[in-house]
């Protein structure tokens, strides 16, 4: 993958968690927001109209800006971070705001840090403790010292549904998250074992099959063959027809071999123009019907296809038995037929 376009993947990716955060961002201002105001409806009258006229801009103006502020930076997540750190003194203020009162204060402690927590980004939970000492400090300071240790149960009611809502919002998107981060997990894994040209299993993960099967064998003595084939004089395909036809040959190979084998099969590309094919509780007589068949069919297909004027396919095959102490013995063996089948002059099948 060329260097901008990772760099493009990563930013579109820091754009995507840049919209996560502010999701949440909006949840826990509305729900902050909401215990804020159960409690200044209670004590606040002192304040008069100004801490409300704060409380509305910090939930309606805060969350947008945010949101701007990150996805128009050159790094989004950086820009994001800082505001997470600057936050502290915002949730700092509304606790000293809130006279100290254990409930809401708990409140937004939960909504402010436990995001942080989640994401692992200790440094900046620090940074954002720091922060929310020191706005709590000085709202305090600035305020007149409220000092309102008890709350109605009305007001109680209110904080705790919105300490509920905060972590079933929060447990939710880490869910979601979950979910999408296994999704990809999964897509790397199968595109780890794929061979990305003709979308067959690659070698790597073949191999590892071919040790599950060898062990297989000497524990419970499950047979198995290996084939290993080869496009005849490939090389003159290519220089004749160009890599392109060549290309679309080796798919049509590919497509054969995926049409021919059982469920428990594996099929792979073993490298250039040589394949692979693990064939499950068959022994060789079993695996020189798949290769007659295999052969058959790309008979067929070249025909059909008309592009070139004869292509064919030398097979060797090994039936897995006690001298193959090693796994490498046993494609050794499949490779030793394929050999013979080459030198017998090609198109053939032997059965080492
Ligand atoms: N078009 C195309 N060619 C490939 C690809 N991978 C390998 N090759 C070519 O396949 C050819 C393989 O040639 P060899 O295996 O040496 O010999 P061959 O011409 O097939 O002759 P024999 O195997 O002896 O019958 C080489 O010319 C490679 O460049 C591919 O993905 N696409």
């Amino acid at each position: 993958m060329p260097h901008y376009a990772i760099a493009e993947e990563r930013r579109a990716n820091e754009l995507r968690t840049v919209d996560r955060v502010c999701l949440m961002r909006m949840v826990g201002a509305v729900l902050g927001s909401i215990a804020i105001a159960a409690t200044l409806k209670a004590h606040g009258h002192s304040y008069g109209g100004l801490v409300w006229v704060a409380l509305l801009l910090n939930l309606a103006l805060w969350p947008p800006m945010a949101w701007w502020h990150a996805r128009r930076s050159v790094t989004p997540l950086r820009t994001e971070r800082r505001q997470w750190v600057l936050e502290g003194l915002f949730a700092g203020f509304w606790i000293a705001a809130t006279g100290l009162s254990p409930v809401p204060g708990t409140v937004l402690a939960c909504v402010l840090l436990a995001g942080r927590v989640a994401s692992g980004a200790w440094r900046i939970l620090a940074g954002t403790l720091l922060m929310l000492v020191i706005g709590l400090v000085s709202g305090w300071l600035m305020l007149g010292r409220p000092w309102w240790p008890d709350l109605s149960e009305a007001g109680m009611r209110i904080c705790l549904f919105c300490l509920f809502t905060h972590i079933f919002a929060l447990s939710y998107m880490l869910r979601t998250q979950l979910q999408q981060l296994q999704a990809r997990n999964e897509l790397l894994q199968r595109q780890n074992r794929t061979d990305a040209g003709i979308e067959l299993p690659n070698r790597r993960y073949f191999e590892s099959r071919l040790v599950q099967a060898h062990g297989r064998f000497r524990l419970y003595r499950q047979v198995a063959s290996l084939l290993l084939i080869d496009v005849d004089h490939f090389k003159e395909i290519n220089d004749r027809y160009g890599h392109q036809t060549g290309d679309r040959i080796l798919g049509g190979v590919a497509d054969i071999l995926r049409a021919t084998v059982r469920s428990g099969d594996l099929p792979a590309r073993y490298g250039g123009d040589e394949f692979a094919v693990l064939l499950i509780n068959a022994n060789r007589l079993a695996g020189q019907y798949a290769a007659e068949r295999i052969r058959r069919m790309m008979a067929a297909y070249i025909q059909q296809d008309g592009a070139v004027k004869a292509c064919t396919l030398s097979i060797g095959i090994a039936e897995i038995n006690t001298d193959h102490v090693r796994v490498q013995d046993w494609v050794s063996a499949a490779d030793a037929a394929l050999y013979q089948a080459k030198a017998a002059g090609r198109d053939r099948i032997v059965v080492g």
